[in-house]
């Protein structure tokens, strides 16, 4: 099967260590040995916005990838202080105790706390997987639970 016989937004590989064809989706850059038979993104068949834009604060760690930000130089709180921060976070916009933007711009450890947490519009492919994963499954107005990447901790709220 050519790359033109293929749905959108798939394309064959040649493995070079095994000598087999597979498949990429060049979307998300994950592959695949099966034969494709959907199209790559959901978004091609109008399921799945192009883009979406989100706020977000985030909770680094000891062991986030850079464990220093605006607030704090040198960042020492464990991942599970990490988790709870969060869900306290969440738990006082829930219950109308305080904003995302009021929290995000006192706590989140990202440079986008001066834009209270919006990192603006964003398409697939460019924030950390699980991050991007979370967010695109939010509908607009919702608030995820924790979400974990090498970053830290996150609370997204999607916005448009
Ligand atoms: C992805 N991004 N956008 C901004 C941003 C956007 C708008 C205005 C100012 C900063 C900052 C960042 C960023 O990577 N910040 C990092 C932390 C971080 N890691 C992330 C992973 C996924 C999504 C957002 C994330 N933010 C940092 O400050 O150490």
């Amino acid at each position: 099967m050519s790359n033109e016989e293929l749905p959108k937004g798939w394309e064959k590989r040649l493995s070079r260590s095994t000598g087999q064809h597979y498949y990429l989706n060049v979307y998300t850059k994950e592959s695949q040995w099966d034969v494709p038979t959907k199209p790559a993104q959901p978004c091609d068949n109008g399921d799945e916005p192009e883009e979406v834009q989100c706020s977000h604060i985030l909770v680094k760690h000891a062991n986030s990838r850079r464990p220093s930000s605006w607030r704090e130089t040198n960042i020492t709180r464990s991942k599970e202080e990490a988790i709870d921060l969060i869900k306290s976070y969440r738990e006082q916009i829930v219950s109308g105790k305080a904003t995302f933007s009021e929290l995000a711009s006192k706590y989140s450890d990202c440079s986008s706390a001066k834009r209270g947490g919006d990192l603006g519009p964003f398409g697939r492919g460019a924030m950390q997987k699980p991050f991007e994963q979370a967010a695109f499954a939010l509908k607009v107005g919702e608030l995820s639970t924790p979400v974990d990447t090498d970053s830290g901790i996150h609370l997204i709220e999607r916005i448009a």
